[in-house]
This record gives structure tokens, C-alpha cells and sequence, in this order.
């Protein structure tokens, strides 16, 4: 490990009981990059947030934020979009930036011109996506050196999501080092480095081609597809309908065409590189 690490987990252990919900993880963000946490629900992803942030205790292992423990001192120098935002729903946008102002003890911060409109809205009575950016001006407030954004853009639109990463990409670029949870894989692609958990452990970690690795994939063509799909997954082979496109990861196409020949479905396959998804869905059925 080198000494610029600003968040680090050093086979980190979370059980819940008899379950683990996070299993032995080894892993660091340094400044300026951007790092992708990736894995399908339940995987660990915010139990392994939780720990970098001091919210919770490692069961095992050791976990540092800004070289040091994650206690109250050190997180005060970093930004947090949770899942659920954080902010207080029944306070306006001005309040929630003022009272965020007086816990860090900073200026409060300037209200964004796509919030004007809204400063005096109580927070519980926006839209998701100014409610996503207001939750990103309160973690920004403070100029923290390390961004921690939880699902940062679930169930916004697509120019808020572009306006989003901007701020993301923005916030990299002037030092600060990000490690960002998301289930957009064209968001994924935004990040400079990915992690992807799987069952509580870190199972592949680099850039995209070094997550999906040497999985393939075949593409099924067919007028059919729905009939195509049951028959797939009646088969148990990993299918995955993305609108009427059939694709099936992680499988020798003699047993596609076998299946389908059998079921006398009439398609054409054709074997193609897989994506990150379709890694996910392979780590997530081999565990
Ligand atoms: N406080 C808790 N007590 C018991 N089990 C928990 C607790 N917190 C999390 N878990 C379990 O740990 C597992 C991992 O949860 P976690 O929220 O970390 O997953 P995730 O990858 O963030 O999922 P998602 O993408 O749905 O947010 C889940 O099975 C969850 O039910």
C-alpha cells in the first residue's frame, strides 16, 4: 500500500451475526480518481461504505479514511451522498445548506441557479433529481478531499445523471478522490477504476476489460423472443432479455442451440464479447 490513500480497507470483515456481509475486502481510492463500486443487490456495497466511514465497526480487519481512523475529525473532512440523501425532508433547500454550514462550520454555500426556484421548497416536496443535486451541494459544501456518493443518480433522468457526473468528473479533477456505487453500467464506464463485489467479497477489480475478463457471451437473434427467453430460462441457462435483444453469457453455444432445437424454437446465435453485466450475472450464479 502507498502513503496517498485517502480511503483504504485492509481485509475488512462485516458480519451481521452469522451472515457476512462483507468478506475479507482489500481495497483503496486515491486523490483525483474515481472509483466504481459495482455488484447486484445485496452484494456489500454500502455495509463496505459504511465501514470507510466509521459508521460501523469492522468485524475484522482494518479499515483508514484520510490516513487515519474514520472518527468524527477525519469524516468532517469528507462528503457523503447516502442512499437516502441525508437531507431533512421537512426543512427547505436554503435551511438543509445552512444547517449543514453550522454543523461543518462553514460559509453556507450557494444555492445553484437549477435550485433557485426551489430554495425555499421543503426538500420532501421536490423531484428526485433536485433533490440528488441539493444532497450533492451539502456534501460539496465543505470542500471535502474525499467523495463517498451511494447510488448518486438512482431514479433520475438522463440530463440530470449528465449534470451529476460533470460534478463528479469536476470534483476529481481538483484532487478530491471518489468511490461511487452505481447499477448504470454506462456510468461505470465514467469511473477510471471498478470494483465489483459479489456474495461480500471483492471478486474482480481494473478497468472494464479487466472485470469481464475472458466471459463471452452469444447474442440469440429471433422473431420469438419472449417464447425464446422462457425456454432459456426454463433451461436454467443465465439468460438476459435487454428489450427484445436475447443475450446469454458464460455458455457454449451447443447448449443454446440445443436447448432451443429441442423447445423447435428457430434462432441464429452468434458469439459475442460479454459486457460487465453479463460478468455480474456470472459471478452472482457461481456463488
Ligand atoms: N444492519 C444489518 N443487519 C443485518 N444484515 C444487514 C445489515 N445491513 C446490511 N445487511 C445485509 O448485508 C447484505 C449486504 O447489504 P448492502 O446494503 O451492503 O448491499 P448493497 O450491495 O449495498 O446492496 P444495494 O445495491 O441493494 O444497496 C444484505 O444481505 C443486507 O441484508
Amino acid at each position: 500500500m502507498t502513503g496517498d490513500e485517502i480511503l483504504r480497507a485492509q481485509s475488512a470483515t462485516r458480519r451481521f451475526g452469522d451472515f457476512t456481509a462483507v468478506d475479507a475486502v482489500t481495497m483503496a481510492v486515491r486523490p483525483g480518481e474515481v472509483v466504481g463500486l459495482l455488484g447486484a443487490n445485496g452484494a456489500g456495497k454500502t455495509t463496505l461504505i459504511r465501514l470507510l466511514l466509521g459508521l460501523l465497526a469492522p468485524t475484522e480487519g482494518a479499515v483508514e479514511l484520510l490516513g487515519g481512523p474514520p472518527d468524527r475529525a477525519h469524516r468532517a473532512r469528507m462528503g457523503y451522498v447516502p442512499q437516502n440523501l441525508g437531507l431533512y425532508r421537512d426543512l427547505t433547500v436554503a435551511e438543509n445548506l445552512s444547517f449543514s454550514a453550522g454543523a461543518y462550520d462553514t460559509a453556507v454555500p450557494e444555492i445553484p441557479v437549477t435550485l433557485h426556484d426551489f430554495r425555499d421548497t421543503l426538500v420532501g416536496d421536490l423531484a428526485l433529481g433536485a433533490q440528488r443535486q441539493a444532497a450533492f451541494v451539502v456534501a460539496l459544501a465543505h470542500e471535502p478531499e474525499v467523495l463517498v456518493l451511494d447510488e448518486p443518480t438512482s431514479g433520475v433522468d438522463a440530463l440530470s445523471r449528465a449534470e451529476l457526473w460533470d460534478t463528479i468528473r469536476g470534483q476529481a479533477d481538483r484532487g478530491v478522490g471518489v468511490l461511487v456505487t452505481t447499477h448504470y453500467m454506462e456510468e461505470a464506464q465514467q469511473c477510471d477504476r471498478l470494483l465489483l463485489m459479489a456474495g461480500g467479497r471483492l471478486v474482480a477489480s481494473g478497468s472494464e476489460n479487466d472485470i469481464i475478463g475472458d466471459t463471452r457471451a452469444v447474442a440469440v437473434h429471433t422473431a420469438d423472443w419472449a417464447h425464446t427467453f422462457a425456454v432459456l430460462n426454463a433451461a436454467d441457462i443465465p439468460v438476459i432479455l435487454d428489450g427484445t435483444a436475447i443475450r446469454v453469457p458464460d455458455t457454449e453455444p451447443a447448449t443454446i442451440t440445443s436447448a432451443l432445437s429441442d423447445a423447435g424454437v428457430d434462432a441464429e446465435i452468434t458469439p459475442v464479447a460479454a459486457t460487465i453485466e453479463e460478468r455480474m450475472l456470472v459471478l452472482a450464479r457461481s456463488r
